[in-house]
C-alpha cells in the first residue's frame, strides 16, 4: 500500500474516531445535563406545589386544592403533578381526594423512605422524566410544618409525583450534537485535505525513488525523480537525481571503456550495471589468468590450463588446440596441442589433412574467426566424428603471434548449446587476447632456448643440450632399466678436406654427415654435434650386443656416401668408438669418456673401423676432453 494512502487512511480512521468520540461525548453530556436539569425542575415545581398547598391551608382553601392542581397540566411540558397525602395527614384531617391515593409502587416507596426518586421512562414513544419527592415535616421556617401537623420532625406528610416531557429537550439535544459532529466533521475533513496536501509529495517522491531505484537495480539509472516542493522533500529529490546522474555517467563511461576491452558492445535489453560487474570481473580474471600463465614454464602448460579454463569457465569440453609449426618444406603445418583436455590428442573435430595442409583450416588461412556457431558448414575441414546422433557446431579463433596465425582454438558445442557459446565468446576473446603475447613470448623464448641448444650450422643438438638432458636421459634410462649406447665418432683426415676444397666445402660435408647420421637412427635417438668434425649418438633402449653393429651400419652408410661438392663428389670415411651405459661405468660421463678412448683406438689402429671400449683401453688420469 503507498504511503499516501496509508496516511490517507489513517487520518481518515483518525478523523472517524475523533466524531465518534465528540458525538458519545456530546450525547452522554447532554444526557446528564438533560437529568440534571429535570431534576432541578422537578424539585422546583415540588416546591411550587408544597408552597401553594401551604397557603392554600394557611388561608382555609385547602378544600379547593383540587381545581389549582389540575391547571398545574397546563404548565407547558409538565405531563403530571399529582399529589398523595399519607395516613399521619389522613389520620389528622380525614381521608383526602381520591386522586391523592398512592398510585404506583414508586411513591409507597417514596412515602416509606422519604428518599426521591427519579428517572427517564418512555411513555408511548414520547420520553418522560419522573421525579417523586417526599415531603417531610419540618419545625424550620414560619410558618413550618409542625404548626399544622401533629407530627414529629421528620415524619413523611406526602409525596408528589412530577413528570416532566423531554421530548422538546431531547430534540435540542440532538441537534445541538449533530451540529457539534458536524462541525468535527467539517474540521476533520479539511484537515485530511490539508494533511493530504502536505503529505503528497512525501509519498509521490517516496513512490518515485522506488521506481527509480528498481530501474537502477535492473542496471537502469536513467530514471528522474519530479521535484515536487522546494522543501526538504524537494531536496532529497534534486540530490537523488544529481546522484543518480552521475552514476548513470560514470556507468556510461565504464560500461563503454570495459567494452571496447572486452570488445562486446553492451546489449540495450540487459542489466548495464552486471553486465559491467560481469566484463570488469572478467577483465580482472582474464589479468589474473595471464599473470598465472606468464610464470608458467612452456606453452604446452599454458595451453594445458587454458583446456582447463574452457572447461570450468566457459562449460566447453570439446575443443582442439593447434599450434602452426613450419614443416620440413618451409610451409606451414598444424600440430594438434589438445583435444578434448588431453595433451596432444589425436585430431578428432577436423579432417586430419588440415595438419600437412594448414590452408585447409579456414581460421588458420584468413586469419580471422570462423563463426560456425552463426554459419554452420562455413569450413570445410570441420568434420566431427557423429558419436552420439548430437548435431555439433563450432568456433575457431586464431591467435595471431608475431603478425601470423600462431594457434588455433577450436570449440565444439551442441547445436542446442551454440546460443550460450556465442554469448560467452566475448569474455573468451578477452582472454585470448590475454594468452596470445604470453604464447608469442613463450614462443620466442623456446625459440631461442632451441637454438642455443643447436650447433648453427647441422641443426644438431650442441654440446650444452647433452649437459643440460644428460640427467634426464640418465634418470629416464635407469626407471626403464634399459641402456645407452654411445656412438663417438670422428670424420677420417677431414683436415685434409679443408686444405684441398676450402672450408666451404668441409662445411658442406659436415652438414651431409649430419644428414646422413639423422637418417640412420632412430627418433628417439639422440645426435649431438660433439665438437668440429666429431659427432656423438645416444642409442636408447639399445642392446649392447647389437651396438657394434649399428656402428657399422652407420659407418658403411657414411662410407657409401657421396658428398656433392662443386668438383663433383667426395667420399668420406668415418671411425666410431663404442661405449654403453651403465654396463661401462655408472657414471654417464665417465662412459662417454671410454667412447672417445675407444674413437682415439680406431684411429689409431687405421681408421675406417669400430672399436668397442674395453677396460684395457682406459689408463687412469686420461682427460680427453
Ligand atoms: N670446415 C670445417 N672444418 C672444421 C669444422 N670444425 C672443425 N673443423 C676442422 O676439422 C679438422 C679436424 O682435423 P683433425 O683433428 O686433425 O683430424 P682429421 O684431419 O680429421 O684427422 P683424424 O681425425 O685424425 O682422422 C680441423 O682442420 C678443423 O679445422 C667446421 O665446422 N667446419
Amino acid at each position: 500500500m503507498s504511503l499516501n494512502r496509508k496516511i490517507t487512511l489513517l487520518l481518515g480512521a483518525f478523523a472517524l474516531g475523533i466524531l465518534v468520540t465528540v458525538g458519545a461525548i456530546s450525547l452522554y453530556a447532554f444526557r446528564s445535563f438533560s437529568i440534571v436539569s429535570s431534576t432541578a425542575h422537578v424539585k422546583t415545581a415540588a416546591e411550587i406545589v408544597r408552597v401553594y398547598l401551604t397557603e392554600s391551608m394557611i388561608n382555609g382553601v385547602i378544600d379547593k386544592r383540587e381545581q389549582g392542581l389540575n391547571r398545574l397540566s397546563e404548565v407547558y411540558n409538565l405531563r403530571t403533578a399529582r399529589v398523595v397525602r399519607s395516613d399521619f395527614v389522613n389520620r389528622q384531617f380525614g381521608p383526602g381526594l381520591s386522586r391523592e391515593m398512592v398510585a404506583d409502587p414508586i411513591e409507597a416507596r417514596v412515602l416509606a423512605d422519604g428518599k426521591a426518586r427519579f428517572e427517564v421512562d418512555e411513555k408511548d414513544g414520547a420520553p418522560l422524566f419522573r421525579g417523586t419527592v417526599p415531603y417531610i415535616a419540618s419545625a424550620r421556617g414560619e410558618p413550618n410544618c409542625l404548626q399544622c401537623h401533629a407530627v414529629e420532625e421528620g415524619t413523611v406528610l406526602g409525596v408528589v409525583t412530577i413528570e416532566l416531557s423531554l421530548a422538546d429537550l431531547r430534540r435540542r439535544g440532538a441537534f445541538e450534537a449533530l451540529a457539534v459532529v458536524l462541525a468535527v466533521s467539517l474540521i476533520s475533513v479539511l484537515a485530511i485535505v490539508w494533511a493530504r496536501r502536505l503529505i503528497l509529495p512525501v509519498g509521490d517522491t517516496a513512490a518515485a525513488i522506488g521506481e527509480v531505484v528498481q530501474r537502477a537495480l535492473q542496471g537502469d539509472f536513467k530514471g528522474r525523480i519530479s521535484q515536487r516542493t522546494r522543501d526538504d522533500i524537494g531536496q532529497i529529490a534534486a540530490h537523488m537525481n544529481r546522484m543518480l546522474a552521475f552514476v548513470d555517467q560514470g556507468l556510461s563511461q565504464i560500461s563503454e571503456r570495459v567494452s571496447q576491452l572486452t570488445g562486446r558492445p553492451p546489449h540495450c535489453e540487459e542489466n548495464q550495471l552486471q553486465a559491467t560487474i560481469d566484463m570488469v570481473e572478467n577483465l580482472t580474471d582474464a589479468t589474473r589468468f595471464k599473470a598465472t600463465i606468464e610464470e608458467d614454464e612452456a606453452k604446452t602448460e599454458i595451453y594445458e590450463r587454458f583446456g582447463r579454463l574452457l572447461a570450468e569457465r566457459f562449460g566447453v569440453c570439446e575443443y582442439s588446440i593447434y599450434e602452426v609449426n613450419a614443416m620440413d618444406d618451409g610451409s606451414p603445418g598444424l600440430v594438434t596441442i589438445a583435444v578434448d583436455g588431453v595433451i596432444g590428442g589425436a585430431c578428432r573435430w577436423c579432417d586430419p589433412q588440415i595438419l600437412l595442409r594448414s590452408d585447409l583450416c579456414r581460421a588458420r588461412r584468413s586469419g580471422h574467426p570462423v563463426d560456425g556457431l552463426l554459419q554452420p558448414g562455413i569450413c570445410l575441414a570441420f568434420q566431427p566424428a557423429e558419436t552420439d546422433g548430437v548435431t555439433r557446431r563450432h568456433h575457431c579463433l586464431p591467435i595471431i603471434q608475431s603478425g601470423t596465425v600462431g594457434s588455433v582454438i577450436q570449440l565444439v558445442t551442441s547445436a542446442a548449446e551454440a546460443p550460450l557459446l556465442q554469448e560467452r565468446l566475448a569474455f573468451l576473446h578477452v582472454y585470448l587476447r590475454e594468452m596470445a603475447p604470453v604464447l608469442e613470448a613463450k614462443r620466442l623464448t623456446e625459440t631461442l632456448r632451441d637454438s642455443s641448444l643447436r650447433d648453427a650450422m647441422t641443426g644438431l643438438h650442441n654440446r650444452r643440450f647433452l649437459e643440460e638432458y644428460i640427467d634426464t636421459l640418465v634418470r629416464s634410462a635407469r626407471r626403464r632399466d634399459s641402456r645407452l649406447v654411445l656412438l663417438m665418432l670422428d670424420l677420417d683426415y677431414f683436415k685434409m678436406v679443408n686444405d684441398t676444397y676450402g672450408h666451404d666445402v668441409g662445411d658442406t660435408v659436415l652438414n651431409g654427415l649430419a644428414g646422413v647420421l639423422q637418417e640412420s637412427v632412430r627418433a628417439s635417438d639422440i645426435l649431438v654435434r660433439f665438437g668440429g668434425e666429431e659427432f656423438l649418438i645416444v642409442l636408447q633402449d639399445a642392446v649392447p650386443e647389437d651396438a657394434v653393429k649399428v656402428a657399422e651400419k652407420i659407418r658403411h652408410r657414411v662410407g657409401e656416401f657421396k658428398f656433392q661438392i662443386a668438383d663433383g663428389v667426395l667420399q668420406k670415411t668415418i671411425s666410431i668408438g663404442v661405449a654403453v651405459f651403465p654396463d661401462d661405468s655408472e657414471t654417464f660421463w665417465q662412459v662417454l669418456k671410454y667412447a672417445d678412448v675407444a674413437l682415439y683406438r680406431a684411429k689409431e689402429t687405421g681408421r675406417d673401423r669400430v672399436v668397442r671400449f674395453t677396460a684395457d683401453m682406459w689408463k687412469p688420469g686420461t682427460d680427453l676432453f
